[in-house]
């Protein structure tokens, strides 16, 4: 027995409103969808087929959103007590695994800032080893990680000396920090690493000059003629050796590794859960640390000590032996305080988390998380002994080599039944998604501090591209042969089944979205009534579950520590989202697996423009850009304000307030919603205002709807 906790779980008390709140919205809804039938039975025709089917999605959503609600548990570690079972010598060796794909998406000095914050981690540095994948395939980014080696020598030590809490040099110097004796000469070392590395990046080549000594020569020439970023052999570069490389204060550092894994045409590479299954070979060869970490490349160290709340966990002697990894949730340094367009995520990072934490455990969120070795490699029988002590010299070098390479994973269990699996584009998801149908669990920490801080877009369409590839990759898992409610209902806890079912099948929200945005607006148009009159019993049934939709996220929000205006944009994303991204990733699905085109992950850019985030940080949306996803919300937008207006008309000069009013006010709340895309097509002349061309579209594209579908009336 442990004389004081490592670890503390306490179900939250919310979860008896939450159990309540489910048993009367339940029992509403099926009092709806009762009357959906009877009307179909009575009156079937075109709307009350919409109507039904609308609000038989929402049910499902909605069943499928309960469950995060109904056991949540809040955690807390105590890193404190760790000396209790185990001194700083006895901890467990730590393999860092980071990607980047594209040093003109991710430029390498925020890469670098990442992987800096990672190698001053408070851990013993003979125990830890960052490796670096690069999936661009750049000499750029390995010239960077060259010059980032030799500026960790200074930058690590003085971490460690004035214990500093923001170990990113960037993060760093850009706040006020107090002067030490070195600042100022490693703030200019910095500035001078930083100069010659946007030198390269800005001539696209590293010059003869700017190579010195040998080792560099060396690496650097391995980009001989033909090397391109999809066809090129294996690089590994040990950039840091522990037990041989020492800081300026002669203390060994923590490894540092760069890997460029084998590309050619001909073999799929599998995006990142290609890239991790590489690290997870060749660090198998060079370190073979029973824990991992997983960070995308814009994810900073925000707390040195991260470690050893993880450890709390894992070390922990009494600890779920199938407990497979702890999530850090993922969040943003650069949110504005709208949370403009809900990039936030402020329910899936605090109310699913905590949520499934108390069923079978979080899914794993792409990022953030610290995973047992043994959980995603099962006992696999290697023929070329790679599961065997870690191995640094040459030899263990050149398996490593070829465990990288494009054919190693032929006619194998790699991303089938092990490792990181393939065939979607969200292998987080997926990967622990099977995980956890195999009996593994998870845990979720949610320090005060954030752990980890990464960035997201702050151009609208970014945002949505970026959303478009997730809900595509969702869609891909909830449509296959493993989907939660098939495979996952039989092989987990069913409410589990059910949250991993909400994530997936989220584009299903299109339906009932597009369908509440068009048909009791064209109906209003057309002077045709579909809801209730206000003084009939059931209209106040939609009353009821309006508000209490409505009213339950809001407070679901302020639960969470956000505020209103956040939850505004959240409820207006999520109209945005219904006309655009889960309607696009239904096409996107729909052409993938009729195999008319093959699915691409598109790398989010890093890239950080001035003049898009200063108009973020007013709260202002842009657009700026002709695109298609554009096109659809804004074509909605337009049908409620004609129709919104059309409808006011109509009710002043010919009364029937009564009957239109459940139209009126779905169309009025449309406007609402949509008043930055009606400033962007109308009122404003900056870069990020609407284009022209979509205005124009979508002008049309309504007309065109209201003609085709107006024939319903
Ligand atoms: O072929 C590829 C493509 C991407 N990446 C890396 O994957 C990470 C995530 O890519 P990003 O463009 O930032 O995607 P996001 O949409 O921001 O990422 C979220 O969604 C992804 C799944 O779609 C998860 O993999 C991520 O962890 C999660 O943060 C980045 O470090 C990339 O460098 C690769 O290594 N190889
Ligand atoms: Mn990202």
């Amino acid at each position: 027995m442990l004389k004081a906790p490592l670890h503390t779980k306490k179900a939250s008390p919310t979860r008896w409103f939450n159990r309540l709140y489910t048993l009367i919205y339940g029992v509403a809804i099926c009092t709806l969808i009762y009357r959906h039938c009877c009307n179909l039975i009575n009156s079937p025709s075109f709307t009350t087929i919409l109507l039904l089917l609308a609000d038989l999605v929402l049910s499902f959503l909605w069943v499928t959103w309960q469950p995060f609600f109904l056991n949540p548990v809040h955690r807390q570690v105590f890193p404190e007590n760790l000396p209790q079972v185990a001194e700083e010598s006895d901890y467990p060796r730590l393999d860092v695994f980071v990607c980047t794909a594209d040093p003109f998406k991710e430029p390498p000095i925020g890469v670098l800032n990442t992987v800096l914050s990672l190698l001053a981690y408070d851990y013993p540095t003979e125990k830890l080893s960052v490796y670096l994948s690069d999936d661009g395939g750049s000499q750029l980014t390995l010239f960077a990680f060259m010059e980032a080696a030799k500026f960790a020598r200074h930058w690590l030590p003085y971490c460690k000396k004035y214990n500093i809490m923001d170990r990113s040099p960037e993060v760093y110097f850009g706040n006020d920090q107090s002067l030490f004796p070195e600042t100022n000469e490693i703030k200019a070392m910095y500035e001078n690493m930083k100069a010659t590395i946007k030198d390269v990046m800005d001539r696209g080549t590293v010059d003869i000059d700017q190579i010195n000594g040998d080792r560099m020569i060396k690496a650097l020439s391995k980009w001989s003629t033909g090397f391109t970023r999809h066809q090129h052999p294996t690089v590994i570069e040990v950039l840091l050796k522990s037990n041989q490389d020492k800081d300026v204060t002669e203390h060994y550092m923590p490894n540092l590794f760069y890997l460029a894994r084998e590309k050619n045409k001909a073999t799929p590479h599998h995006f990142k859960a290609g890239a991790i299954n590489a690290l997870l070979r060749v660090s198998a060869k060079l370190t073979n640390a029973p824990i991992f970490l997983i960070l995308d490349c814009d994810m900073y160290s925000n707390d040195p000590k991260t470690p050893l709340r993880m450890l709390c966990h894992f070390l922990d002697p009494n600890a779920d032996p199938k407990l497979a990894f702890v999530q850090f949730p993922q969040c943003f340094y650069n949110i504005n305080k709208y949370d403009t367009y809900c990039t936030e995520h402020v329910l899936e990072n605090q109310m699913c988390t905590v949520g499934m934490d108390g069923l079978d455990g979080m899914s794993f969120m792409g990022t953030n998380a610290f995973f047992k070795r043994d959980a995603l490699l099962g006992k696999p029988a290697d023929p070329q002994g790679l599961w065997n002590e870690p191995d640094e010299t040459k030899d263990g070098l050149e398996v490593a080599h070829r465990v990288a390479d494009c054919s190693y994973e032929e006619n194998t269990k790699w991303g089938s039944e092990i490792g990181f699996r393939y065939g979607t584009l969200v292998e987080d998801a997926y990967t622990s998604f099977r995980m956890q149908c195999l009996g593994w669990k998870s845990v979720v920490c949610k320090p005060t501090r954030a752990a980890f801080l990464g960035n997201m877009p702050v151009s609208l369409n970014d945002f949505l591209s970026q959303s478009r590839r997730w809900y595509m990759g969702l869609l891909q898992i909830a449509l296959c042969k493993f989907s939660p409610i098939t495979f996952g209902m039989k092989c987990m806890n069913p409410l589990q089944a059910l949250c991993c079912a909400y994530i997936e099948f989220r584009s299903f929200w299109s339906i009932p979205i597009i369908i509440y945005a068009l048909l009791p607006q064209i109906a209003l148009l057309n002077s045709s009534s579909i809801f209730p009159k206000v003084s009939d019993p059931w209209f106040s049934l939609y009353v009821f579950l309006f508000l209490g939709a409505y009213g339950k996220s809001l407070l679901d929000y302020m639960v969470a520590g956000s505020t209103y205006r956040k939850w505004w944009s959240y409820q207006r994303m999520w109209l945005i989202y219904g006309c655009s991204t889960y309607l696009f990733s239904f096409f996107d699905w729909l052409v993938t697996s009729l195999g008319m085109s093959t699915f691409e992950f598109n790398v989010t850019s890093k890239v950080l423009d001035n003049e898009l985030t200063k108009r973020y940080e007013q709260g202002v949306f842009t657009f700026g850009v002709d695109s298609p996803l554009f096109v659809s919300i804004s074509t909605a937008a337009i049908v409620n304000l004609f129709s919104f207006l059309i409808g006011l008309k109509q009710v002043l000069i010919n009364g029937r307030f009564e009957e239109l009013f459940g139209q009126l006010f779905i169309a009025g709340f449309g406007v609402v919603n949509g008043w930055p895309i009606y400033e962007g097509m109308v009122l404003r002349h900056d870069k990020g205002k609407m284009p022209t061309r979509t205005t124009m579209k979508s002008v049309c594209g309504a007309l065109l709807i209201y003609w085709v579908f107006s024939f319903a009336f």
